[in-house]
């Protein structure tokens, strides 16, 4: 079984290309980086380490790859021959996978076409949904329609912990032991063969939210309120009492509200943070607050891990004043190698605070969690100024 796999980067090699060659797949990966695509070829193989007391590694033996800049027809080949693939790119990413994959997909139309699932692996609602509507596009209405009855894109959650590595070993990956990948069961063809180590599930909803507002929503919480107290990981920032404070402050905000909308059992959504807030802890990694905070943008966007709970608790009339806290740090996120955080502190300049973040999150000047934001801002940049 053949699968391919866009984006051999740390979640792409740490966790969904570890899976599918456990489940018996061979991998092949496609990438744009020269670098990382000719050593994956050159060895054909490269080593998982888990971030745990055993520090116990699994070599990925198997693997292929591919440059889909410098070798589009062999990557378009290698959709059309797959039975599943798979992308870890990054959501803004998808768009420019999609010509692949759609040429792929004419290729693969031409014939009797297998069953195939195009499953999204990033961080964001929606994501395979999103990928889809981007190769429909470069699609004729003929091959869209043979598509529509041999090819899926179901949606899917993934969890899994992996910073930015930095080992003499390129290839190396070392990753927390927790993983979660939830799929959208009703997304999927009939009579799929499921991928061992997949969660199916019928409602993908509660899943995506519950982690997305969950790990994700406190993760960049601790990112963005430890940045401007000066540390360089997670690790340290949630040592900091002020730093756990306010994390646990937001997930007992995302917990009321997503409570609320999906019916969870509280105590067992409390569990599900004390285990989130342990993995944040783990001593055995260093993931660095400019990892987890990256692209803030993207991270203060409209449908994403602060802004949505935020709305949710705002219409369920429940607190957010933690989640603007979080937004209000996110403005003050000042990463100059970062291009979405050296956009946001342009536009910062350029047309005030404010205005900055109505544009970014689509929230109204008026809105109360607007004026809960700019409070947050005023008193975190005092405490910037008095503290450089
Ligand atoms: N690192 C983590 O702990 C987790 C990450 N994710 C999600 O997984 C996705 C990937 O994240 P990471 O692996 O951390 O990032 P990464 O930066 O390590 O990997 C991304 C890879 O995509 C490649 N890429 C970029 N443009 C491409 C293109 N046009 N075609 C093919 N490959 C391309 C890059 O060269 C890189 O190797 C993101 O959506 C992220 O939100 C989800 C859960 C956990
Ligand atoms: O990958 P993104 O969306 O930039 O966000 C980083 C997040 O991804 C994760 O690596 C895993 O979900 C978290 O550690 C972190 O919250």
């Amino acid at each position: 079984m053949k699968a391919v796999h866009f984006g051999a980067g740390n979640i792409g090699r740490g966790f969904i290309g570890l899976l599918l060659s456990q489940a018996g797949y061979e991998v092949c990966f496609v990438d744009v980086n020269e670098e990382l695509v000719s050593e994956l070829k050159a060895r054909g193989e490269y080593p998982v380490t888990l971030a745990s007391e055993g520090q116990e590694t699994t070599v990925v033996k198997g693997i292929t790859a591919l440059n889909s800049a410098s070798e589009p027809e062999a990557a378009a080949r290698a959709v059309a021959e797959a039975d599943i693939v798979t992308t870890a790119v990054g959501v803004n990413i998808l768009k420019f996978i999609a010509p692949t994959i759609a040429e792929g997909l004419k290729l693969r139309l031409q014939g009797e076409a297998a069953p195939l699932h195009i499953i999204a692996c990033e961080n964001a609602i929606g994501g395979s949904t999103q990928l889809k509507e981007h190769v429909y596009g470069l699609l004729d209405e003929e091959t869209r329609r043979k598509a529509d009855s041999s090819i899926a894109f179901p949606d899917a959650a993934v969890d899994r912990i992996v910073p930015l590595q930095q080992h003499e070993d390129r290839l190396k990956v070392v990753v927390e032991p927790f993983y979660e990948w939830a799929v959208d069961r009703s997304q999927m063809l009939d009579g799929f063969k499921p991928v061992e180590g997949v969660h199916y599930v019928d409602r993908l909803e509660p899943y995506i939210e519950r982690k997305l507002f969950t790990v994700n929503t406190g993760h960049c919480s601790a990112a963005y309120i430890g940045f401007l107290k000066g540390y360089e990981t997670i690790q340290d920032a949630v040592k900091d009492d002020e730093v756990a404070k306010h994390v646990r402050a937001v997930l007992d905000e995302t917990g009321a509200a997503l409570i609320h909308k999906h019916g969870f059992n509280p105590a067992e959504h409390q569990a599900y943070i004390a285990t989130i807030l342990d993995r944040f802890r783990n001593p055995a990694l260093t993931d660095e607050v400019v990892r987890v905070g990256r692209s803030p943008i993207r991270k203060l966007s409209p449908g994403d891990r602060l802004v949505s709970p935020a709305m949710l608790a705002f219409e369920s009339g429940l607190a957010y004043k933690s989640l603007a806290k979080s937004m209000a740090a996110a403005l003050l996120f000042d990463v100059p190698e970062d291009p979405e955080s050296a956009e946001l502190q342009r536009s910062v300049r350029e047309i005030g605070p404010s205005d900055t973040a109505s544009k970014y999150t689509g929230i109204a000047g008026e809105h109360p969690i607007m004026g809960e934001l700019m409070e947050h801002y005023e008193a975190l940049k005092i405490e910037l100024e008095n503290r450089s």
